[in-house]
Parts: structure tokens; C-alpha cells; sequence
């Protein structure tokens, strides 16, 4: 199936989920990143704040804040490529560009997930053999993850049925290392 499909399909399937399954699942994403010792040990985490049905992120993020760590978060820029600003709780937010909530904090560039220890971001599925990922189609975390280093964990969060076999991919896709759903944690390349 190309790209466009199966994203169709995907956001089609999210837009079934209800808000208990949306909850439990919001809750053992967060308990079980928590658990991981490379998570208690990052100190700059980039993560993203959930919106409609994608795998919700707010108790996770405001966790890892309040557990000591500095977490930045994603700004759309015009041309779809990723700024980043620290989150500093939850009055500190106000809708951008499709009203997702970003940081009002200080820009610190697109080069700033350079520096993260931890990069958390969407997906609407991964790939379980070769862990490519699958986005909203802006290209943007294509653009975010090629800055990452190959040493640093980028975790996709998932919903079930979004961790499958056969994701298009084209020259520029990115890929991940772990993908979280809500079956658990799997390591991916
Ligand atoms: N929560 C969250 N934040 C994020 C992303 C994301 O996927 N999720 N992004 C990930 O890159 C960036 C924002 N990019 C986005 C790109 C497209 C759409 C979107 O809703 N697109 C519509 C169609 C848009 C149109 O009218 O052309 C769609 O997908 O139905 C949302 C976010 C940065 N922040
Ligand atoms: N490094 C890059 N620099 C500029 N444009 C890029 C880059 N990577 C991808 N793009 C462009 O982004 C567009 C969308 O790519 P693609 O469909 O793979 O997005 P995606 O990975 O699903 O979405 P996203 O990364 O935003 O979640 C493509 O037209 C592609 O040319």
C-alpha cells in the first residue's frame, strides 16, 4: 500500500479508539518508559505534546518534567522542519500551526534535539523489521531524527495494530530504535 493509504487507513482506525482505551494506554506508556533506566538517566528528553488520538503524552511529559528532567518539545516551522523550546509546565503552552500546543518558551533552534539524550515522537506506525517510521507526511521528524545521533534512544509511540510489516519508504525515511505500544516495549534496530 503507498504512503497516502495507509496513513488514510491508520488515522481511520486511531478515530475508533475510546477515550478509556486512549487513557489505559496514555498510563502504561507512561509507567513503562518511566521503568527504563535510560529514561530516569536522560536529562534532555524531546518528546512531543499529543493531540486528538495519537498516543497521549501529556501525563508523560509533565512526569518526566517534574522528575528532574529538562524536556523540549517541538515547534512546526513554515517550511515543516521542527523548532524546539523547553516545556515549563502546563500553563506554558498555547497553540501553533494545526492549534498542537507548543512551548511558548524561547526558540533554541532546530539543532537543539542535537543535545537530547531521549527523543520520544509520533508515528502512525513503524516498521517491525527495519523500524522506518511512518508520519504525518510534513517530512519533519524525517528532518529532526537525521540530527539525532545513532547512539541516542528515539522511542515511537504506538497504538495497537500500528506496529507492522511492510512501511513504504523512500530514501529520506527515518528510522527508530524502540517502539512503544500498548503490548510494551520492543526494540527495534
Ligand atoms: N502532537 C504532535 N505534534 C507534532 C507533530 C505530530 O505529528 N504530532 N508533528 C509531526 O510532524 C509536527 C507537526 N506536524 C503536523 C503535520 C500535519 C498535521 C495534520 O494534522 N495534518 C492533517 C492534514 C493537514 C492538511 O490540511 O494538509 C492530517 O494529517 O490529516 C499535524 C501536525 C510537530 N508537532
Ligand atoms: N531531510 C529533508 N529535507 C527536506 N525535506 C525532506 C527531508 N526529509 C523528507 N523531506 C520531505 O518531506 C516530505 C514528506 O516526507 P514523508 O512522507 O516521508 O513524511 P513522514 O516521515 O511521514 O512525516 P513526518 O516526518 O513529518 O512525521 C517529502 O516530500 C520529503 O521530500
Amino acid at each position: 500500500m503507498d504512503k497516502l493509504n495507509l496513513r488514510r487507513e491508520l488515522i481511520a482506525a486511531r478515530t475508533s479508539l475510546s477515550p478509556e482505551e486512549l487513557r489505559a494506554n496514555a498510563i502504561k506508556v507512561r509507567e513503562t518508559l518511566l521503568e527504563q533506566p535510560w529514561v530516569q538517566m536522560a536529562g534532555l528528553v524531546a518528546c512531543y505534546w499529543s493531540t486528538g488520538s495519537e498516543p497521549e503524552t501529556h501525563g508523560l511529559v509533565f512526569a518526566l518534567w517534574k522528575h528532574g528532567a529538562t524536556v523540549i518539545l517541538p515547534l512546526l516551522r513554515d517550511d515543516n522542519d521542527l523548532d524546539w523550546a523547553v516545556y515549563d509546565g502546563p500553563d506554558t503552552l498555547a497553540p501553533g500551526r494545526y492549534g498542537i500546543m507548543e512551548p511558548v518558551d524561547t526558540r533554541r533552534g532546530v539543532d537543539a534535539v542535537r543535545t537530547a539524550a531521549l527523543v520520544i515522537v509520533p508515528a502512525l506506525a513503524v516498521d517491525r523489521r527495519t523500524g522506518i517510521r511512518l508520519g504525518r507526511g510534513g517530512g519533519s521528524y524525517d528532518r529532526a531524527l537525521a540530527r539525532v545521533g545513532p547512539n541516542v534512544p528515539t522511542v515511537a509511540l504506538l497504538h495497537d495494530g500500528e506496529l507492522i510489516d511492510g512501511v513504504p519508504s523512500e530514501p529520506h525515511d527515518r528510522t527508530v530504535r524502540y517502539a512503544m505500544t500498548p503490548a510494551g516495549l520492543t526494540r527495534l534496530v
